[in-house]
């Protein structure tokens, strides 16, 4: 199987964990894209979706689903998203397409956190892909050192510009092996919106599509 194809193996069985009625949180990137493919052929059933991004509103728009406004609403059953890394306890490295930020707080709203993976994104220590972090403009550099400083490589993400209009800085280099701790670190540093660390609010559920098929975890 192609890694595409694992991706959407992951996503079709999201479906699984959609209470009909409901409002379904969305995530970003190219595995959730299969999933919102998937969640079209349900539409009727649900209510609608909250989104973080512009990306993903665009692709559900598409489909006719109804898009609704975070704050528009109370409750969030389920928020289904994919990863860059995921390790044994769940915690994950995300933001590779730049969502991290409405990412994390649309993660926060929901009751469980299902995370769609193809199985390379299973890792035993985080870190190997470049932690992206959200940056305020005017603070890049004296973020950047500030990373360096934690240990990091921080690069520009060239030509990027976020959904909420700041900037990504990918750090290169970075060994976490205490993964609450770094991102509470990193969350320090003035001017840092949020980094790709969702560890103090890691995955409730995994869905990893291996070529036998899909293994589902818990926490
Ligand atoms: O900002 C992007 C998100 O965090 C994605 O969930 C993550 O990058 C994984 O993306 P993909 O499903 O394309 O591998």
């Amino acid at each position: 199987m192609t890694q595409d194809e694992l991706k959407k193996a992951a996503a079709h069985a999201a479906l699984d964990y959609i209470t009909e009625g409901t409002i379904v949180g969305v995530g970003t990137g190219s595995t959730v894209n299969h999933f919102i493919d998937a969640l079209a052929g349900m539409r009727e059933r649900i209510r609608g979706a909250v989104s973080s991004s512009e990306a993903s509103s665009a692709r559900l728009r598409a489909h006719g689903i109804d898009v609704f406004d975070l704050n528009s609403i109370d409750t969030l059953p389920v928020y289904v998203d994919g990863a860059d890394e995921i390790d044994a306890g769940f915690a994950m490295i995300k933001g590779g397409g730049g969502a991290l930020t409405r990412e994390k707080i649309v993660a926060a709203v929901a009751e469980r956190f299902v995370c769609i993976c193809d199985a390379s994104k299973r890792v035993d220590v985080l870190g190997r892909f470049p932690l992206p972090v959200e940056v305020i403009p005017m603070a890049s550099s004296h973020v950047a050192r500030a990373l360096r400083r934690l240990g990091g490589e921080p690069r520009m993400r060239e030509g990027f510009v976020t959904d909420n209009g700041n900037l990504i800085l990918d750090v290169h280099g970075l060994s976490i092996d205490t993964p609450i701790e770094m991102e509470a670190r990193i969350n320090q540093i003035v001017g840092v919106v949020t980094n790709g660390l969702f560890a103090e609010r890691g995955a409730d559920i995994l869905l990893l599509a291996t070529a036998g098929g899909v293994e589902r975890y818990v926490r």
